[in-house]
């Protein structure tokens, strides 16, 4: 359903200052595939779905979507997949329910469906009390929201959302994920997903299949739980009397399947790849040896432990400290020109 070869984006920013965002990502995405890209702010992920969806064409490389090469054949992309920019593809002085409505009638709907399909996601994205109203008067929470239904209003074969969840408060979140899900099983062909997200919960939740990128390059691509067992490994934490962490290091040191053991005081820290597996034979060694254990905690990996082991940085800490504040109280007032084209501008 994608392909890609060396993709690769350059923005000339000045005479001086070239800006890599993308540094040649050869990518395969089959039929049917949910797909996450994570990465940290600036790694490249709108980028490539901008490249992805037509809306920048590629410095170098090629991009086939949906059988198509993206800057050969544009149209031909743009007509076989749903997008979910960044940007507000609603236009302020619209009246919401027409927007969504409009949408589903340029991607090819029937007005009769257009409307049935509107008031479903104006319903399941908890719109239906501004369907009446002008965009202008949306909060930013709300007008994500109005982004996310243009985007899903027709089934197309592909989904590229960038970020749809930003800024949605839990329950819309869980409510566009049930959505999504239901849109995917219902289709009668295999829907294709590909998404970034923020929230590293919901790449583990229910992407089948994990991207990360950083500084423009793809450093890791498998599923959720086979990234965690291959980079970030559990944790055992044994809480021994502080006179005898140094030696229960020793010997977690030497027992099978251990990566890296650190000691915290009285806690010795043992990086494992099976924690549950590996903890009865740390336990018999201790004992063995006279180390009365007096707490065992096993945890597993995060994608974030993934993420620091693979860069030695958090991708919890950047989204934390970036993702936009769309509160619900305040109208968002007309918006300013978006960070990237949207939807309705380009591909309408
Ligand atoms: N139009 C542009 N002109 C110059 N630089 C750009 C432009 N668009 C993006 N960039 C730069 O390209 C890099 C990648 O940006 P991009 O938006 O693709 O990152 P991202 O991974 O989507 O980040 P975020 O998580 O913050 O959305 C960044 O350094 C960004 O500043």
């Amino acid at each position: 359903m994608i392909r890609t070869r060396g993709l690769t984006k350059d923005f000339v920013v000045s005479r001086t200052e070239t800006v890599h965002a993308v540094r040649g990502i050869s990518l395969d995405v089959e039929p049917g595939e949910l797909v996450a890209v994570l990465g940290p702010n600036g790694a490249g992920k709108t980028t490539t779905l901008r490249m992805l969806t037509t809306l920048i064409p590629p410095t170098a490389g090629t991009a086939e979507v949906a059988g198509h090469d993206v800057v050969a054949h544009p149209d031909r992309v743009r007509s076989a997949i749903g997008y979910v920019g960044q940007g507000g593809a609603a236009g302020a002085s619209q009246r919401v329910r027409d927007e969504v409505m409009t949408q589903g009638e340029i991607d090819g709907l029937d007005r009769r469906t257009a409307r049935r399909r509107a008031d479903e996601l104006l319903e399941v994205l908890d719109l239906a009390d501004q369907a009446g109203r002008k965009v202008e008067s949306l909060s930013g929470g709300q007008r994500r929201r109005l982004d996310v239904a243009m985007g899903l209003v027709h089934t197309p074969p592909l989904l590229i959302l960038d970020e749809p969840s930003t800024g949605l408060d839990p329950h819309n979140r869980a409510n566009l994920w049930d959505h999504i899900l239901r849109m995917r099983t219902a289709s009668r062909e295999p829907m294709t997903i590909v998404l970034t997200t923020h929230y590293l919960d919901e790449a583990d939740t229910f992407a089948e299949r994990v991207v990360v990128v950083d500084h423009g390059q793809v450093i890791a691509d498998d599923t959720a739980d086979a990234l965690k067992a291959e980079l970030a490994g559990d944790r055992v934490a044994l809480r021994v009397a502080p006179g005898d962490a140094g030696k229960l290091a020793t010997l977690a040191e030497r027992a099978p399947g251990t990566r890296s053991v650190a000691i915290d005081g009285d806690r010795v820290e043992v990086r494992t790849a099976d924690g549950p597996g590996a903890t009865p034979g740390l336990l018999r060694a201790a004992d063995a040896a006279g180390l009365a254990v007096t707490r065992v905690d096993v945890t597993r990996p995060t994608l974030d432990d993934v993420f620091l082991s693979l860069t030695g940085r958090s991708l919890r800490e950047t989204a934390v400290a970036t993702a936009p504040d769309l509160s619900d109280d305040e109208p968002a007032g007309t918006p300013t020109a978006p960070a990237t084209s949207t939807r309705k501008e380009v591909l309408a």
